[in-house]
């Protein structure tokens, strides 16, 4: 897919912005599972620092703290009061942040499926069906990590510390809390930063790779009998092994990364708390607090290692996220004027003025495929578009169904009274009514006869889906195959290639069009068929302007008018039968006869 230099390069602060705003509706519930793991972390602590804080006591004031009113009892009460409110704040906290994070995978995937539509055509034309099937799907579900395990540990690891040393600060004196915020500052800060641009770099090369993998599966799949019939098994396999291979060298830089960070994260815990102690020994802390804060300090690296523990899927989820953006800002080669014109009224013709067109290409030239094309074609006429294989007929046809823009000039729809309309100053969807594109390969989908032909025609009768496989010479067969819940198959394969060509001009019928671009359509049909599908089109739509794209001269009696194309350009224009008599097109023929 042609991406824009924007999303290539898109700068993480970039794609966080977009996650939140593309995400916005669960903004509250993930505010609320920031603040119960503030209250699942001020309860772990303070459940800590009573409990040094009364062990220390025992040595200085005998059995009950002198701080604590009360009896012993009193200290079991609140210290198990402090164990229900962490482990109900602990389980609020992950309830709601999983919650945020399903959700938030569902709001990204519907913007996902919203921004992939316009792209459709550029989807079709580049054909990564697997890569774009990872990025809806695996990656995706990656980002789940950005909602459920990242703001809230992000925010309480500085926070809590921030809140303890606040309160306890003042009762243990500056050098011990000093030693305290120098650690855990560390912890926050330093350790979680230790190789994060490398892992990143690690992540993204293995999402890509994951793409690569899914791409040379489904290439593998779809592709079986040609990968088996060539003898390339061992050769895919091949392929595929080495891809995994790259897939694990890029997954081992971010683990020995990991490994790094949890290392040094330890070590800076074990050096804190005695240096805390000994800071506070030294300046004089009573005892009791001491102890207390201690405790407190140690519990708080708990809460620093949710940074860690998101700084090692951060990035692999960054990285997804990415790819996901990427799609999302995706300009297409496409989109509906500002301000739509209305499709003329009654029987369109169409024209094109001094059309120059050429492929976008990730080469910085574009290789030129129609140059100089200008073509009438009359309401209710019938044009061919003759020329041989590249010679630039399908390229027509595609920007007659705006599947693309021109490079240079016009192409437009002609109604009565001299209205001219580009097709870009129409609404896409309007031109997609007016106008209907049978293209080489008829996509079919999983699914019954009746399902695929509604697809043109949603609310046609069963009857109307018979009159359709009537003109496409298809009611027969499927009549014999047991009517219209005859079962396709994935991608129509129980059906034969000229199965599967006429139930698209069957589509074609009904959707009943006003301009029909017909491309190769009866290519897979015996001649007698071929003409018999030609005669029932035709009168299934009878006012119907036809452009059609053929290389042989079949039919073309049909034809109103014959336009023969070389190289992109037209070299012959005119009614079939003196074109037939010499010039471009009687060559063609010719060379067709010889090769019969
Ligand atoms: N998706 C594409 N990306 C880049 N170039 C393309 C693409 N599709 C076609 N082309 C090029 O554009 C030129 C015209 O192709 P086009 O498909 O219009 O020819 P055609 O006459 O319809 O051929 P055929 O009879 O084989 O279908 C060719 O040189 C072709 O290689």
């Amino acid at each position: 897919m042609t991406t824009t230099a924007q999303s290539r390069t898109a700068p993480l602060v970039e794609v966080g912005r977009w996650l939140i705003r593309a995400t916005a509706p669960v903004l509250w519930p993930l505010a609320g599972s920031v603040l119960f793991r503030h209250v699942y972390f001020a309860a772990a602590a303070a459940l800590l620092g009573v409990g040094a804080g009364a062990i220390a006591s025992l040595a200085v004031d005998g059995p009950t703290p002198a701080w604590l009113p009360g009896t012993v009892w009193t200290l079991i009460g609140v210290l198990a009061g402090l164990t229900l409110v962490k482990a109900v704040a602990g389980y609020l906290e992950h309830f709601l942040g999983h919650w945020v994070a399903f959700k938030a995978l569902e709001l990204l995937r519907v913007r996902l499926y919203r921004a992939l539509v316009p792209l459709a055509h550029q989807a079709a034309r580049n054909a990564s069906s697997g890569d774009l099937l990872t990025r809806a799907t695996k990656d995706v579900d990656r980002i789940e990590v950005f909602f459920a395990h990242t703001l809230a540990p992000a925010v309480t690891a500085v926070t809590m510390p921030a809140l303890v040393l606040a309160v306890m600060g003042p009762q243990v004196g500056g050098p011990a809390a000093l030693a305290a915020g120098v650690g855990l500052g560390l912890s926050v800060v330093v350790v979680p930063a230790l190789g994060v641009r490398a892992s990143q770099r690690g992540a993204d090369a293995a999402n890509a790779r994951r793409g690569e993998i899914a791409q040379h599966v489904t290439d593998s799949v779809q592709g079986m009998s040609e990968v088996t019939g060539y003898g390339h098994v061992d050769r895919r396999l091949e392929e595929t092994a080495s891809l995994d291979e790259a897939l694990q060298a890029d997954g081992a830089v971010r683990g020995r990364w990991a490994v790094a960070r949890e290392g040094a994260a330890q070590a800076v815990s074990l050096a804190t708390l005695p240096a805390v102690v000994a800071a506070g020994a030294s300046s004089g802390a009573d005892l009791v607090p001491l102890a207390a804060f201690t405790a407190m300090v140690w519990a708080l690296f708990d809460a620093t290692a949710g940074v860690r523990g998101f700084a090692g899927t951060l990035d692999a989820s960054m990285a997804a996220a990415r790819r996901v953006h990427q799609i999302a800002v995706t300009a297409p080669d496409v989109a509906d004027p500002p301000t739509p014109v209305p499709v003329p009224a009654g029987s369109l013709g169409v024209r094109v003025e001094d059309v120059d067109y050429a492929y976008p290409s990730e080469a910085e030239a574009r290789a030129t495929a129609l140059a100089g094309i200008t073509l009438e074609v009359p309401a209710g006429s019938h044009t061919a578009l003759m020329g041989a294989s590249g010679s630039g007929k399908s390229s027509i046809l595609r920007l007659l169904a705006r599947h693309d823009d021109a490079t240079a000039g016009t192409v437009a729809l002609t109604g009565a009274e001299g209205a001219v309309v580009p097709v870009s100053a129409v609404a896409l969807e309007d031109l997609r009514t007016a106008t209907h594109y049978v293209t080489q390969q008829t996509t079919l989908f999983r699914g019954s006869i009746a399902e695929n032909l509604r697809l043109s025609a949603p609310r046609a009768g069963d009857d109307r889906l018979w009159e359709a496989l009537e003109a496409a010479q298809l009611a027969e067969a499927v009549r014999e195959r047991g009517g219209l819940d005859t079962e396709v198959g994935e991608q129509g394969r129980r059906l034969s290639g000229g199965q599967r060509q006429r139930l698209g001009v069957a589509r074609a019928v009904l959707a009943r069009p006003r301009v029909l671009l017909l491309d190769e359509y009866t290519s897979h049909l015996d001649p007698e068929t071929a003409a018999a599908v030609r005669a029932g089109l035709r009168a299934a739509l009878p006012e119907a302007t036809i452009v059609e794209a053929t290389h042989t001269s079949a039919g073309l009696d049909a034809a109103d008018q014959v336009v023969v194309l070389d190289a992109g350009r037209i070299v012959a224009c005119g009614r079939p039968e003196d074109l037939k008599r010499g010039g471009p097109l009687a060559r063609l023929i010719a060379r067709e006869t010889d090769r019969a």
